[in-house]
């Protein structure tokens, strides 16, 4: 076997605030962020609404520097793990392919593909499985393994998710422990994870494992932390006008304050960096939020980072993957018959009558919108809270 690859996924952050746009473009164009139900529209709805989110968005990342850390903490990551991958003589090199910014996941297949690789470990830098995170990356890697000959040659695994990895949930609970043993009365602090949401339809409607693996995720924490401590799992971070995954993180910190919790460790729990969700809206919005609800000690547990341990764990799935059965696009992005990654999929009979009249509603709908919008500064997307 020649040289094996490793390829980080991972979302991608503007760099710089002149990014933001066509950043917020790119998320908005991919199908699994938004679902609709006909193609043709997802690249005037995201015009639309990376143009009219981009000023909100844009202040945001002003508060934490005028861009993302991401780019910056992923290769570190990456430097890491090779590190520990040749000392336990591995010959591997390491490839980062962002879903919406810079490098993108189609630089990185490039690269691989100059490089010569003949196997490549695909390791998501989310532990638990979402359709609109790791399954997105998935989606654009199948049709690249699809459509390419050369690729073709080359052997791939995935990891779908690995929140169940002892090495995963010893360094979160290391990191928790250190933050509780900095209050007074380190056992009564209340651990207050906080998740990424995503739309209640994607695990109803269309089979995303993402809560369940959540939820088992925090369990475990718990567990290997083995404390008496009090917990809840929230989610955070809702874009538009549909029901998320609830309690939603503010209603859940001004119940905890109204029952008189003073002390709260806060657990970024869907990813492994620091990001914009941690630094401004974590830091920063809900910190406001929980304050003016009487919690006094908000301390917030760092991201994993490079943390050692969370390394070193990495590179244990790394090498357990390269030796177990390979893991294919069909297995996990068509799992069984209920899972339904690709929303256009079930709309490919008669599209064109359908998309005809989608296109027609949506395009009057999303005109009036922005006109709306622009004469009066606060229309209909600011009412549906996408703005
Ligand atoms: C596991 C983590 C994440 C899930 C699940 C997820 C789903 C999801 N996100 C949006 C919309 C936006 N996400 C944005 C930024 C962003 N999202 C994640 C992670 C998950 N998203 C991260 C780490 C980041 C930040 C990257 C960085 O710059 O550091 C943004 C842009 C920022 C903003 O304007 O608020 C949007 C928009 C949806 C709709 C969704 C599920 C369907
Ligand atoms: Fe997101
Ligand atoms: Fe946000």
């Amino acid at each position: 076997m020649g040289r094996i690859g490793v390829l980080l996924l991972n979302l991608g952050g503007p760099d710089k605030i002149e990014d933001v746009r066509p950043f917020l473009y790119n998320l908005f164009s991919d199908p699994e962020i938004i679902r609709l139900p006909v193609k043709a529209l997802q690249k005037p709805l995201a015009w639309l609404i990376s143009t009219l989110r981009a000023k909100k968005s844009q202040d945001n990342y002003l508060e934490i520097g005028g861009g993302s850390p991401l780019r910056e903490i992923t290769e570190a990551q990456a430097e890491a793990l090779e590190k520990k991958l040749k000392e336990m003589g591995q010959d591997v090199k390491i490839y980062i392919g962002m879903r919406y910014w810079h490098p993108f996941t189609e630089e990185a297949i490039a690269q691989i593909k100059n490089d010569g690789i003949k196997k490549v470990v695909v390791l998501p830098l989310y532990p638990q499985f979402s359709i609109s995170t790791s399954g997105s990356s998935f989606r654009v890697l199948e049709e690249m393994w699809a459509t390419d000959e050369v690729l073709q040659e080359v052997d791939y695994t995935l990891i779908p998710s690995w929140y169940e990895r002892p090495g995963y949930l010893r360094s979160m609970a290391d990191l928790i422990e250190q933050e509780l043993d900095k209050f007074p009365n380190p056992d009564n602090a209340h651990v207050f994870f906080s998740a990424h949401g995503v739309p209640v339809s994607y695990v109803e409607e269309a089979g995303d494992p993402y809560q369940k693996e959540i939820e088992e995720c925090t369990r475990l924490i718990m567990e290997t932390l083995g404390r008496s401590n009090e917990y809840t799992l929230a989610y955070q971070s809702k874009v538009g006008p549909v029901e998320w995954l609830q309690p939603y993180t503010d209603d859940a910190l001004k119940e905890l304050g109204d029952r008189g919790i003073e002390d709260l460790a806060v657990v970024p729990i869907s990813f492994v960096s620091e990001h914009i969700e941690t630094l401004q809206e974590i830091d920063m919005e809900y910190r406001e939020v929980a304050e003016e609800a009487g919690i006094k000690n908000f301390h917030r547990v760092p991201a994993l980072n490079v943390y050692p341990g969370f390394i070193d764990s990495l590179a244990d799935l790394v090498v357990d993957s390269i030796d177990a059965e390979p893991c294919t696009f069909e297995s996990v992005t068509h799992p069984n018959e209920n899972m339904k990654m690709y929303p256009q999929e079930k709309w490919q009979w008669g599209l064109t009558t359908a998309a005809e009249v989608w296109n027609g509603r949506l395009a009057m709908i999303g005109f009036f919108g922005l006109l709306i919008e622009l004469l009066s500064g606060s229309g209909p997307l600011h009412m549906v809270g996408i703005l």
